[in-house]
């Protein structure tokens, strides 16, 4: 994936500008940053559903387009209204073949498919129940494994982890660390809260005001750094392989902050 001097702007607002970056196969892209700094629109642009103020973006060479079966995308979250009438195994079979799930969902080697998904998101359990039925985390490891079902030259993960308890997490987020670095797919994962998927982060995308920042966590996440794009001083710690941010302005101020000493995103 290529984008070359790429833009966004919203009317008066700039989200980013200048923006030259490749993700090629295996490599995992964390995206960072507060509260409306582009990061959903990022993921957007690379789905060919909103266009760039300005610049290129590719896919294997081809301008982006809506629906390609290059991509896997796991949105930020969304519940399905009580009625709906898909259960959970639906939805994944939806993934394996989203043109013709009614019928290929019959077939032997995509209900063993369907279900060894279901198994590795910890969703066996409720795959029969109505969507509209499941909790929050529930439902986001079955988009989770939908995504997962294709096997997409790019993965897309909006705030994946987003509702899931410590174990779901981890499970979740080392699916894709394989899907990445084991199967080859190019990996850009959006999120509020970098540690839990650390040590699988190749490189970092910071957006803020306006602004963007490149490199390996240890690059861009740092004191110096960050106190240049926020115009203020903030400070990054690190601790037992922990990143803690402080001091990020309260304009940008996230809703992560969980803990004390846990005030901002890394
Ligand atoms: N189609 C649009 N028209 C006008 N403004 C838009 C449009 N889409 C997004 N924006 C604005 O662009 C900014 C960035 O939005 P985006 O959803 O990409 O932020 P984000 O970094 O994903 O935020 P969050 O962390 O809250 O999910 C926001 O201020 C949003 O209101």
């Amino acid at each position: 994936m290529r984008l070359r001097d790429a833009g966004l702007s919203f009317g008066e607002r700039t989200l980013w500008k200048n923006l030259d970056l490749d993700i090629n196969a295996g490599e995992f892209l964390a995206v960072l940053g507060p509260n409306g700094s582009g990061k959903t629109s990022f993921l957007k642009v690379l789905l060919g559903l909103q266009p760039l103020s300005g610049g290129t973006v590719t896919i294997n060479g081809r301008n982006v387009h809506r629906g390609s079966r290059d991509i896997g995308y796991i949105p930020q979250q969304k519940s399905f209204s009580p009625g709906t009438p898909l259960r959970g195994r639906d939805l994944v079979g939806l993934g394996v073949d989203g043109d013709h799930w009614g019928l290929r969902l019959r077939r032997a080697p995509v209900r063993r498919r369907v279900d060894r998904l279901l198994e590795q998101v910890g969703a066996l359990a409720y795959a029969d129940e109505p969507v509209g039925r499941l909790s929050g985390g529930e439902l986001q490891r079955l988009r989770a494994a939908q995504a997962l079902a294709t096997n997409p030259d790019l993965l897309l993960c909006d705030e994946p982890l987003l509702s899931l308890d410590l174990h779901h997490q981890q499970a979740i987020s080392s699916l894709i660390e394989r899907r990445c670095h084991d199967d080859g797919s190019a990996v850009v994962f959006v999120t509020h809260e970098i540690n839990p998927v650390i040590e699988y982060v190749d490189r970092v995308l910071y957006l803020a005001g306006g602004q963007f920042r490149t490199g390996t966590p240890s690059e861009v996440l740092r004191s110096d750094v960050l106190s240049e794009m926020y115009g203020s001083r903030v400070e990054v710690l690190r601790s037992h392989g922990r990143i803690v941010v402080l001091g990020i302005p309260d304009a940008t101020t996230h809703h992560h902050g969980e803990s004390e000493g846990d005030l901002g995103p890394a």
